[in-house]
């Protein structure tokens, strides 16, 4: 296997969304969970997708693990790393972007790393340096209110800044409409000077193109889904990479009971919920007895199983931004997340022990808890659900089974009922 990309996601639902993006723009690609084993079976395939739970973990592991995926990565033949974070930059300042890039900068010998998490598909714009999420900065929008990352700063070159060792510069979107020559020269430019990394704006996909055409000659790159989208286009347009656009996989039928869980608290998320109440059963599990201990996923296991073979049900943890800071105010904001991402795998593994297997995970911490738990090892990519979330199947298990990683702030309204009619 010799990989034209080789990309390291820090949540399991932006490796899923990353993996979606290559697929849809031709590269044949498929999500691992962690660093695989050496006998799990692989196609052959152009581009593979390490997914790690480093988002949100203390910043040395994370650099740690990613340093790993690297190594293995490069080990088959790419050339190329993206490291692929939030479209929403979800981190703190003590990382763990700043401190994964500046490890893998020093790895891969980059000069100034392009960084950009503009994803325009999903309304995420970056213009001098600013994120936007869709119409409103990001310490404007809903993210401000992340349960584990709050962002309260739009300015990326500020945000990195105070992660990362090495001086951020910009490389401001009239540099980008002037075309890679002049996103090169720039690079160049800051190079010269030391700095070590730079975001750079996109607004448009034909921004995104530009920063592939570039980072496609670089060893390592920085972003979400956007810049993957370049990142291929590029490949794919420069010969690198014989486009096999339109070859997700579309397996045989999985069938059987199907649940969907919800551990996302994004307003996105809880206007899904909202909606699945109008067509399936819904559980509203109460976090408090989940952090002491009261038996919680039991209860929503025995309160599924009846269910199951009527038809979907939906289990959630999802709370207000009110309730969810009054919670971690109560329990401590560590403690309660990781709770309640462990609730959420034991009633994932209840569930698939009960038959299920065909399971929507809302959440990027909560997804990386329930496969870790169902020790699902690899995904192959399938249709789009909505952008950003394919229907995925599940490799290295015994018996089938179809999972969609919804990020958080992605999909429409009706995204679980959309998921389970694409999940047969
Ligand atoms: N009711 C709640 N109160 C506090 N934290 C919660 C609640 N429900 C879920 N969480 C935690 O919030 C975090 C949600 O993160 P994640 O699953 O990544 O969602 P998103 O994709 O929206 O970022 C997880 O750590 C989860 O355990
Ligand atoms: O928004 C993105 O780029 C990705 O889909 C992502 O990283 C989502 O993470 P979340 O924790 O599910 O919001």
């Amino acid at each position: 296997m010799t990989l034209a990309l080789g990309c390291i996601a820090d949540d399991y639902t932006g490796a899923s969304d990353l993996a979606n993006t290559l697929t849809r723009a031709g590269l044949r690609t498929v999500q691992t969970i962690g660093v695989p084993a050496d006998d799990l079976a692989l196609p052959e395939v152009d581009a593979v997708v390490v997914s790690l739970k480093s988002r949100s973990i203390e910043a040395g592991l994370a650099v740690s693990r990613s340093r790993a995926a690297e190594a293995w990565l490069r080990g088959r033949g790419a050339s190329r790393v993206l490291f692929k974070i939030c479209s929403t930059f979800d981190s703190t300042d003590a990382g763990n972007i700043g401190p994964v890039m500046d490890a893998l900068r020093a790895d891969s010998g980059e000069g100034t790393v392009l960084v950009t998490p503009a994803f325009p598909e999903t309304g995420r714009t970056v213009y001098q340096g600013n994120l936007f999420v869709g119409a409103v900065p990001l310490n404007e929008s809903p993210l401000k209110d992340h349960p584990l990352n709050p962002m309260h700063d739009s300015s990326l070159v500020r945000v990195l800044a105070r992660q990362s060792k090495t001086q951020i510069g910009l490389v401001d979107l009239a540099t980008v409409t002037r075309g890679a020559d002049a996103v090169r020269a720039r690079l160049a430019e800051l190079a010269g000077k030391g700095i070590g990394a730079a975001i750079i704006d996109a607004v448009f996909d034909r921004d995104l193109e530009t920063i592939g055409l570039v980072a496609a000659e670089h060893r390592l790159s920085v972003g979400a889904s956007g810049i993957g989208l370049g990142l291929a286009r590029a490949l794919v347009s420069t010969g690198k990479v014989k486009s096999a656009a339109g070859s997700s996989e579309t397996g045989a039928a999985v069938g059987g009971p199907a649940a969907c869980l919800a551990g996302s608290c994004s307003q996105a998320t809880l206007q899904q919920i909202a909606s699945a109440e109008k067509v399936m059963p819904v559980l509203h599990l109460d976090p408090d007895r989940i952090l002491t201990g009261a038996g919680e996923a039991q209860r929503a296991l025995d309160w599924a199983k009846p269910r199951l073979a009527e038809g979907p049900v939906l289990i959630a943890s999802s709370s207000t931004p009110d309730q969810v800071a009054a919670l971690q105010a109560r329990h401590g904001r560590d403690a309660a997340g990781h709770a309640i991402e462990q609730a959420m795998a034991d009633i994932a593994e209840g569930l698939v022990k009960s038959g299920v297997r065909r399971l929507v995970i809302a959440g990027g911490e909560t997804s990386g808890a329930v496969v870790d738990r169902l020790r699902i090892p690899g995904f192959l990519v399938g249709v789009e659900i909505a952008a950003g979330v394919p229907v995925l199947r599940a490799v290295g298990i015994e018996g089938d089974m179809l999972l969609a990683l919804k990020s958080g702030n992605f999909g429409g309204p009706e995204f679980f009922s959309d998921a389970l009619g694409l999940m047969r």
